[in-house]
């Protein structure tokens, strides 16, 4: 006998590193979970790609690895949510169902000269007027322009719309109907550079300027919508897909974060602060993107987002590269055992500085080196860096005009209970950590479950919200201002 609540549902939570597969009840405990890493590939300086196949096979082993424990321990899966990487670009044969050119990943810096010439060009205003975005190679209009003019033949073939164009969700979508559905929704369609965020629809200027034909391009559906049913021999039945967001866009669902300056950031790999701002999109002075947060019955609810490109990165960069810390979580103690950070200060732009630089050029700097700068040093100054980053985005936002009141925060890092209490000390807002973490793969169960009638409305998601722990901002003014002059230095240096 179980005591979870039936029906479940499963949540699929396509990411950079890993593919995972959670399900959980119907008061939203996990049943069961699955997740398989999968190689990533350099082929040159810069660039980053995965093969479209690791990205199907290791989804669907873990869907279905997830699917059947969790029927095992006796509930039925009533529906799947869908979340992903976001930006990340492929192409495939409409007929075959085959990628022409491998995934181009998000953080793949191939196109910033395309990007820089189309700035020369003058379209920048114009681009951020519609998408909300900047030009930066992080979108996907310049990744899919790029495979259509490198891939042999592909270009007129995507004009004769043998070819379709997807974010990672449209090409599982694509992959989990048998080909059947050719679908978005709203909030990964607005990380494109080619979806006019005013109007919810696709912009045919900017896929003109961009170079992307109009035949290639999925449905935008909201994020509680019918996607589809699942092919039926992938789960020995047919499963309604009703539920797809981006994965930062999912957490801020997760992180019940419905009302105007509600706010969350998820640590993982990078970071990514997204605060709610109402029905409005609110366009940003401060290099913030302007993004949708989700759609619901064809309601737009709008949000501000900082996009850091590292933030856990940096400490696997110590574990694998420098080879000075064996896990990730001994950070912890290393950063305590000093009393302050000795002046050293690491900014990780290892992949460039995203938000709200944005300066694909600049590259990683430590400052402040002396004889006695050891492993404790550096351990703390990859956890600050985290913080400081996370703090010139607040400042953005503050500058922006949205206000908030707490910070609401997930991903793997928050584990790390010296970091959450650093953040809180610098930014001098109460840091929130809620009992479930998986707040992304949350957030996609809980919009299949609006559109499978399994939770009425998003008042009901909120009071399912549980508080873990909270962090109080308590350090001295002066030690939090030398701290922020500190990072400042330094990252002057690296913009310089
Ligand atoms: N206790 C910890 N202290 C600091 N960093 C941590 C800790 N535990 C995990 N991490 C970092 O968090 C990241 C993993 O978080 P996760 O949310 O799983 O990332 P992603 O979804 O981007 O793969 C890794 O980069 C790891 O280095
Ligand atoms: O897969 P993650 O968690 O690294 O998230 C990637 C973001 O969606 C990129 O914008």
């Amino acid at each position: 006998m179980t005591d979870f609540e039936p029906p479940f549902i499963l949540a699929i939570d396509q990411g950079t590193t890993s593919s995972r597969a959670i399900v959980f009840d119907h008061s939203g405990r996990i049943v069961s979970s699955a997740q398989s890493e999968f190689p990533q590939h350099y082929p040159n300086d810069g660039w980053v790609e995965h093969d479209p196949e690791d990205i199907w096979n290791t989804t669907l082993a873990t869907a279905r690895e997830a699917f059947a424990a969790a029927e095992k321990s006796g509930g039925q899966v009533a529906a799947i949510g869908l979340t992903n990487q976001r930006e990340t670009t492929l192409i495939w044969d409409r007929k075959s169902g085959a990628p022409i050119y491998n995934a181009i990943v998000w953080q793949d810096r191939r196109t910033a000269d395309i990007c820089a010439k189309l700035r020369d060009g003058g379209i920048e205003t114009h681009v951020t007027a519609r998408t909300g975005l900047v030009l930066d190679p992080y979108f996907s209009a310049t990744k899919a322009a790029w495979i259509l003019d490198n891939v042999e033949g592909s270009r007129a073939r995507a004009e004769n719309g043998e070819l379709a164009f997807g974010t990672v969700d449209s090409f599982l979508i694509w992959r989990l109907t048998g080909g059947e559905r050719h679908l978005t929704d709203a909030t990964n369609a607005s990380r494109t550079s080619l979806y006019n965020i005013h109007d919810n629809r696709w912009d045919d200027a900017l896929l003109e300027k961009f170079g992307v034909p109009a035949a290639t391009l999925p449905e935008v559906r909201d994020c509680a919508d019918d996607y589809g049913m699942t092919d039926p021999d992938l789960f020995g039945r047919a499963i309604p897909i009703c539920g797809v967001a981006g994965d930062q866009q999912a957490a801020a669902f997760g992180q019940a974060c419905f009302a105007p300056g509600d706010i969350k950031s998820t640590y993982g790999t990078g970071c990514f602060v997204v605060i709610n701002t109402g029905d409005k999109p609110l366009a940003s002075h401060n290099k913030l993107l302007s993004t949708i947060a989700w759609r619901l019955n064809g309601e737009t609810t709008y949000a501000l987002e900082g996009s850091i490109f590292i933030a856990g990165a940096a400490i696997q960069w110590l574990r694998d590269e420098l080879q000075i810390i064996k896990s990730a979580a001994e950070t912890a103690d290393l950063a305590e055992s000093i009393e302050t950070n000795n002046g050293v200060y690491l900014v990780p732009a290892f992949t460039g500085l995203g938000a709200p630089h944005w300066a694909p050029g600049a590259r990683g700097l430590i400052t402040g080196l002396t004889r006695g700068a050891g492993r404790a040093e550096f351990a703390r100054a990859a956890l600050e860096s985290v913080v400081y980053q996370t703090a010139d985005l607040m400042t953005a936002i503050a500058r922006d005009g949205a206000r908030t009141n707490t910070l609401r925060v997930d991903g793997g890092m928050v584990a790390n209970d010296w970091l959450m209490q650093f953040l809180a000390d610098i930014i001098g807002l109460p840091v929130e950590r809620p009992k479930v973490l998986e707040t992304t793969a949350l957030g996609a169960a809980y919009l299949a479950g609006l559109q499978a009638g399994l939770y009425q409305d998003t008042e009901e998601i909120a009071e399912r919200w549980r508080l873990d722990a909270r962090f109080q901002p308590a350090m001295a003014p002066e030690l939090r201002s030398r701290n922020l002059a500190g990072w400042s230095d330094a990252l002057r240096r690296t913009l310089a």
